[in-house]
């Protein structure tokens, strides 16, 4: 009988990693498109994120689960559960750790998780460019030597070396399957969230150090104006502290119109259309360790 060697494959994969390592750098150059957020600060990937990349023989769907780190307060234990159901339901589990750094406390923490899965794990290595290639080696040792990697791929995801080498190999270790979302799609998070991420990610720039990684931003509305090709948004800066609403709003509110400035112009990419952006900054204390308040800012219980 003749073999079908043609077949669809497709299948979910999942991103782990320490925070930091380049899981939204990478997302966003397979995908093309500006999705995931990115910062160098930390933390900054809290929930999933799917990037969808289609070809004519496959379609990788690739979840990017939120910087795994010891949980130090509730946030971090929803952030700690989402990460290890994710990985019971995934094909491939892309174990993504920086090749600039040593193997640390946060890494152990992640193959400490992985022992009981059977879900084929890869080793990535990022940020390849950043080492003598004589160093990598010693790498693999180290890692190599903690856990059984399926597969072992050193990457650089900032200028896309070796990354098509990457996408072929997790190609092989899917199934045959569906094409489960349609080919123009990259990513089934509504709008709204990216919006929100996106603002998020200005004001975790533009604000370096003085504002920790804990500030959310709650769309309030999103109204179209069709026959002007307009969109209004409406959108609040949620922080801790009083002394974090001063600095998100800066001098005469300057600081705030630059982040409004910066969003304003990545959602106009987003969306397609002129975009007006209203902003608001309210403190609300403590929101982190409260469950309700979780929910409202977009942290989904079911999703844990
Ligand atoms: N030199 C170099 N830098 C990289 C590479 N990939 C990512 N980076 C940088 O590493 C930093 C963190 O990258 P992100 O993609 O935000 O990391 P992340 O793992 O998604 O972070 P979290 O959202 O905190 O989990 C950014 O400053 C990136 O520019 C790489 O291949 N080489």
């Amino acid at each position: 009988m003749k073999q079908n060697n043609d077949a669809f494959k497709s299948g979910f994969i999942s991103i782990i990693g320490r925070p930091n390592v380049g899981k939204s750098t990478f997302l966003n150059h397979v995908v093309g498109q500006k999705i995931a957020i990115m910062s160098d600060k930390p933390q900054t990937t809290r929930n999933k994120v799917q990037g969808v990349v289609t070809s004519e023989e496959s379609q990788l769907i690739f979840i990017d689960t939120p910087g795994i780190h010891k949980p130090k307060h509730k946030l971090g234990d929803f952030m700690v559960k989402t990460a290890r159901n994710t990985l019971k339901e995934v094909d491939v589990i892309m174990f993504m750790v920086n090749a600039d750094e040593p193997i640390g406390r946060g890494d152990r923490f992640v193959i400490d998780m992985l022992e009981n899965t059977e879900t084929p794990v890869f080793l990535v290595i990022n940020k390849i460019d950043l080492v003598h290639p004589d160093d990598l080696f010693k790498i693999i040792t180290t890692y190599t030597s903690e856990y059984n990697f399926a597969e072992i791929v050193p990457i650089s995801a900032i200028n896309g070396n070796n990354v098509e080498r990457l996408m072929e190999t997790l190609t092989k270790y899917l199934p045959e399957g569906p094409k489960y979302y349609p080919d123009d799609q990259v990513t089934d998070h509504p709008e709204r969230f990216i919006i929100s991420e996106l603002i998020r990610e200005k004001v975790l720039h533009l604000t370096r150090e003085e504002i920790p990684h804990s500030v959310a931003v709650v769309i309030e509305k999103i109204d179209r104006e069709d026959s002007r090709n307009m969109v209004n948004v409406m959108a609040t800066i949620i922080v801790d502290r009083d002394s974090q609403k001063g600095i998100v709003i800066g001098k005469k509110g300057a600081l705030l119109k630059e982040i409004g400035t910066k969003a304003r112009y990545d959602i106009e990419m987003l969306l397609g259309s002129k975009v007006f952006l209203e902003l608001w900054v309210k403190v609300q204390k403590d929101w982190r360790n409260k469950p309700g308040q979780l929910k409202e800012f977009g942290f989904r219980e079911d999703e844990y």
